[in-house]
């Protein structure tokens, strides 16, 4: 039987190989990590993510083929394929340093190691470096295969991915690893959606489709700005744009920003490979996405304070929505911690509601600095530091009792079905409506009486007496 061992159990570890054992029912999957509580809710029946889908995959394999284990050694040891390696921590390779020797360290037969986390370019190399010149006269065939899921989708993306991309050596052991690995995917995956590179291309092509992504979304915010100060409606231009059949029509949602833990950090990647290969003008234009994500989330919170006679201290906002996405409990780099922090600076008292994110998770958010997330744990803050202006509630409706404004933040299916009429009643006045998302319809809310604001989105007279520029 082959046996796949996966290192680390997070939002990539954990789906895709779940599903890899789902569809190969002859292939032996563990997921190791060495966080002792993640494998823990794998093993029970609180999975430690929230994907939808997800629960039903592992219960149809767990035990049976798929083992989730924190004896990362013992499993690397017994596996012929090698995923992962200490996932979530790519931009640092102290990490992958470390786990490239433990498993020169612990190998006792041939193995195929495959980078699976997003990767600075050359990243397969140096492994493969460090995997044979440690090596004990072990074979080790290093592969490129990066992760295209989405969270929030992952099962259905992993399901019916639109293509799975390998890469490895040029050498017939490379090709041979390649085919091990296709061998795997083609138990589900077309075989004319399997594409093969050599290692840097499928590590480049990762970050470049990230950044092509966020280039789109940034893209598409500048373009709200410039609709609101026009009188255009971001919707409609986004809807004609993306009908050019060159375009498409995806990804051209504006928003009150892009977040998730990889569109920043694989594009700040980017551009530090541009700046240490002599591209400075290149790396110059990938950094423009960061920059006018920032800028659109910091024209949200002006906007919101400027609409409320330019102070919001000492009001109730109500924040609607704390994930970086619907359908997903994950909160790495959510446009909502930008919005907080700048309404908290402005001594707002925030009372937030998000259905899947618990109140110490926000807390911990709240009191981090940039990027802490991407650190060990031991190296976070140990215990949220209380932020006294924030209340974190289970219910959208106690969140924006009294406030005076709310705000939407992730475009949660539950936020357009909300009793806003019911809402309203309950609300200071003038009662205000800031949708970070396009979620709600905007001409109900104005009839029910809010003053309401929709990025890109033709401005309420109110709103324009009060321009908002960043
Ligand atoms: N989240 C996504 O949607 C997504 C999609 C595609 C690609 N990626 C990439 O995949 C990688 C992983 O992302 P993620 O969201 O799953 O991260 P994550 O933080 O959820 O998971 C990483 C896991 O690895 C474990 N780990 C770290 N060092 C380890 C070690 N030495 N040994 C064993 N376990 C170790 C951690 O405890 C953690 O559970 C990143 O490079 C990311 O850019 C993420
Ligand atoms: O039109 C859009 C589409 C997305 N977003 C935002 O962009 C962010 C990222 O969304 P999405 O890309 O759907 O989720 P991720 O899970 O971050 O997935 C991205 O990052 C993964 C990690 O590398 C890749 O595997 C995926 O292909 C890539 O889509 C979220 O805040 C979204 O709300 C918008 O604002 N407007």
């Amino acid at each position: 039987m082959v046996k796949i061992c996966c290192i680390g159990a997070g939002y990539v570890g954990g789906p895709t190989m779940a599903v890899i054992a789902l569809k190969c029912a002859s292939i032996e999957v563990a997921v190791v990590d060495i966080s002792v509580p993640r494998i823990t809710a794998w093993n029970s029946d609180q999975l430690p993510i929230y994907e939808p889908g997800l629960d039903d995959v592992v219960k149809q394999c767990r035990g049976k083929n798929l083992f989730f284990s924190t004896d990362v050694e013992k499993h690397v040891r017994e596996a012929d394929i090698t995923r992962g390696l200490g996932a979530g921590k790519a931009a640092d390779l102290t990490y992958w340093e470390s786990a490239a020797r433990m498993i020169a360290d612990v190998s006792k037969s041939d193995k195929i190691v495959v980078e699976k986390s997003t990767v600075p370019v050359k990243t397969a190399e140096a492994i493969e470096k460090i995997l044979t010149h440690n090596s004990k006269g072990i074979n080790f065939q290093i592969l490129s295969n990066p992760e295209f899921l989405a969270e929030g989708t992952a099962i259905e993306d992993l399901f019916q991915p639109d293509r799975v991309l390998i890469g490895g050596r040029e050498t017939p052991g490379g090709q041979k690893a390649i085919q091990a690995l296709k061998d795997v995917y083609a138990h589900w995956v077309p075989e004319e959606n399997i594409i093969t590179t050599n290692l840097w291309s499928a590590e480049l092509s990762k970050l470049a489709a990230n950044a092509f992504l966020a280039q789109r979304i940034s893209s598409v915010n500048a373009m709200s700005a410039l609709c609101e100060a026009t009188g255009a409606n971001v919707s409609q231009v986004s809807y004609a744009v993306g009908k050019d059949s060159r375009i498409g029509p995806k990804f051209l949602n504006a928003s009150v920003g892009f977040g998730g833990s990889c569109f920043q950090k694989d594009i700040l990647n980017l551009v530090y490979i541009c700046e240490c290969n002599g591209l400075p003008e290149v790396a110059e234009y990938w950094k423009q996405v960061i920059k006018i994500n920032d800028y659109q989330k910091t024209r949200f919170v002006n906007r919101v304070v400027a609409s409320m006679f330019n102070t919001v201290s000492g009001k109730k906002v109500a924040i609607l929505g704390f994930a970086f996405k619907k359908d997903t409990g994950d909160t790495r780099e959510t446009p909502a911690i930008d919005v907080c922090k700048g309404l908290l600076g402005d001594k707002a008292n925030l009372s937030i509601y998000d259905p899947q994110v618990n109140e110490d998770q926000i807390r911990r958010d709240l009191s981090m600095n940039k990027f802490d997330w991407d650190h060990p744990l031991h190296l976070q803050p140990m215990s949220p530091t209380t932020v006294k202006q924030v209340s974190v509630v289970w219910d959208a409706y106690m969140a924006t009792k009294d406030a005076h404004a709310v705000c939407i933040l992730t475009e949660w299916d539950e936020f357009k079905t909300l009793d806003y009429k019911k809402i309203y009643d309950n609300m200071q006045k003038p009662a205000f409506i800031f949708d970070g998302r396009n979620v709600v319809d905007k001409e109900k809310l104005r009839e029910i009486g809010f003053i309401v604001y929709s990025i890109g989105k033709p401005l309420d007279a109110w709103l324009k007496d009060m321009p908002a520029v960043a």
